[in-house]
């Protein structure tokens, strides 16, 4: 297939226009499909840093004043342009990702463009309340928070950008956003189209770096928010930053999510869901519903089929629609799912399917099956982020609820039956931000994401976003004359 020319016009997006600093540390972006470098970046200099936050404040100011119904206008242009430049933008996001280009067509794009259409909606409909006390009332306002920086992690790169962006300015704060330096182009793309759909210069930067510039951004006092996708231990560090200051923090991090199958459930279904849940994106999803927990009387007959509708995965080039199994996306997270295999075997678990890399150029891994697992094996309590689905099984409901929970993570949950008030009640029991009953992994963008537990704090997306990124301020009206003692 002809590759798409990923290099792009510089390396950041500062003020409403592309932006080098040769004197930044290079970052190659690799496809990951076969290793091969398709373009560079430079990692921000502290000129660059700067530069991003002061015009971020400067234009911040104005745009808060900006009556909400224009500001929602520009927001839902910029999801019509996205989706008309769809292709184009999944194309990049499968060079930048690896993940299939059948995948980034539907799942990447399309579902930023959907929270952009969503706040740019929402944008006029920040409501207050009043009070009245005697004769006296009082009113509440949602102010925004001011320049908000994004940390974003390399799974999704354009659909974390826009979750992120998207509900920041609705509610009138500016981004300064740093990719991950693995992806590092798609949220080049999305500043352009912001600025096209009519965004005014500096509400929506972008800064390439490493971990120093996501810091950089986290400790400095011009940024009020750090909203971060990204694994358990970065949290644990922009967290403790951001609380030196006291700034708001959004948390989207990682998982080990349950997977539950009771004898009920349409076996077909969750055969379905279960391969979503683990081998979609290669597994690089942090939602995963990766410790897969069967009841005994289904589990040879759901395992059985599993592993023979997984070997249909077609494993190839993820430009090519017909793919539907690509690559990891970095090469360190390949050897990290490696290291993830020996110990599974060391510890004593059964490789069902899978289990090896796969012999190509890239950095590959077989969708793989584990089986004779215990809860205590590090391949069941430790987050993989790779296409390594494990079978747990159990006996009955108080005992799985309770196997679900023992676990420092939070962020999701699935269960599949046919009796609802089973699947409500244990539902209610689950500790997971988000569930899903007979399905997996759907996230639409009126409904709240986030996690629970060490997955982290706030949510995206739903208007739970648009708290998230302002904050009340009461007004108290006297009416009546002001008494002293003196
Ligand atoms: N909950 C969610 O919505 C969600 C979505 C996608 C991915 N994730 C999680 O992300 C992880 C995978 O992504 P990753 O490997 O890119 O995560 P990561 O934690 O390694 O990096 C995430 C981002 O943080 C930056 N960073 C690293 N150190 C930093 C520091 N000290 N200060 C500020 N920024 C720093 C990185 O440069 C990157 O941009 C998984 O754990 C996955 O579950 C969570
Ligand atoms: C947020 N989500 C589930 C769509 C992608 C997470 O990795």
């Amino acid at each position: 297939m002809t590759r798409p020319d990923a290099q792009p016009r510089a390396s950041h997006f500062v003020d409403g226009a592309y932006l080098e600093d040769g004197a930044g540390t290079p970052i190659p972006v690799r496809y990951p499909a076969t290793g091969e470098t398709v373009a560079t970046v430079h990692a921000a200099t502290r000129a660059v840093i700067d530069r991003a936050l002061d015009s971020a404040t400067l234009a911040q100011a104005d745009w808060a004043a900006t009556d909400p119904s224009e500001r929602g206008r520009i927001l839902r242009r910029a999801a019509d342009l996205i989706r008309a430049r769809n292709r184009e933008l999944s194309e990049l996001e499968t060079l930048d990702t690896g993940k299939p280009l059948q995948e980034t067509l539907v799942a990447d794009a399309a579902s930023g463009a959907d929270a952009l259409e969503y706040f740019g909606g929402l944008a006029v409909d920040q409501t207050g309340t009043s009070m009245s006390f005697g004769a006296d009332w009082a009113y509440t306002i949602r102010r925004p928070l001011g320049v908000c920086a994004g940390i974003g992690a390399w799974n999704y790169p354009t659909q974390i950008a826009c979750w992120k962006a998207a509900p920041a300015l609705a509610t009138g704060n500016a981004m300064v956003f740093k990719p991950s330096e693995a992806t590092p182009l798609c949220a080049l793309k999305l500043a352009e189209i912001l600025v096209e759909a009519g965004l005014p210069a500096g509400l929506f930067n972008v800064v390439q770096g490493m971990g120093e510039v996501g810091a950089a951004l986290s400790t400095d006092p011009r940024v009020a928010k750090v909203t971060l996708t990204g694994s358990v231990p970065t949290g644990r560090k922009v967290h403790a930053a951001a609380a030196e200051r006291m700034k708001h923090v959004t948390m989207e991090l990682g998982g080990k999510s349950p997977f539950i199958v009771f004898p009920d459930a349409d076996l077909d279904d969750a055969v379905s869901a279960a391969i979503n849940a683990n081998f979609y994106s290669s597994g690089q999803v942090c939602s995963n519903g990766t410790r897969v927990f069967l009841h005994g009387d289904i589990a040879q007959d759901f395992t059985d089929r599993l592993i023979a509708r997984t070997r249909n995965a077609r494993i190839g080039d993820p430009l090519d629609e017909a793919t539907d199994f690509g690559p990891m996306t970095t090469e360190a997270q390949m050897q990290t799912v490696l290291r993830h295999l020996d110990t599974a075997r060391a510890e004593g678990a059964t490789v069902a399917l899978g289990g090896h890399r796969i012999d190509r150029p890239g950095w590959w891994i077989e969708p793989t099956v584990l089986t004779g697992l215990t809860d205590d094996m590090t391949c069941v309590r430790e987050e993989i982020f790779g296409p390594v689905l494990s079978i747990l099984t159990f006996e009955d409901e108080d005992e799985v609820i309770a196997r679900a929970n023992a676990t420092e993570f939070g962020l999701s949950a699935g269960l599949f039956t046919r009796d609802l008030a089973r699947a409500h009640r244990v539902v209610a029991r689950l500790q997971a931000g988000t569930c899903w009953i007979n399905q997996y992994n759907l996230t639409p963008a009126g409904l709240p994401f986030g996690g629970s537990k060490a997955s982290g704090i706030g949510r995206e997306n739903a208007r739970a976003a648009m708290d998230h990124f302002t904050e009340i301020q009461s007004v108290y009206v006297g009416m009546t004359p002001v008494e002293a003692a003196y």
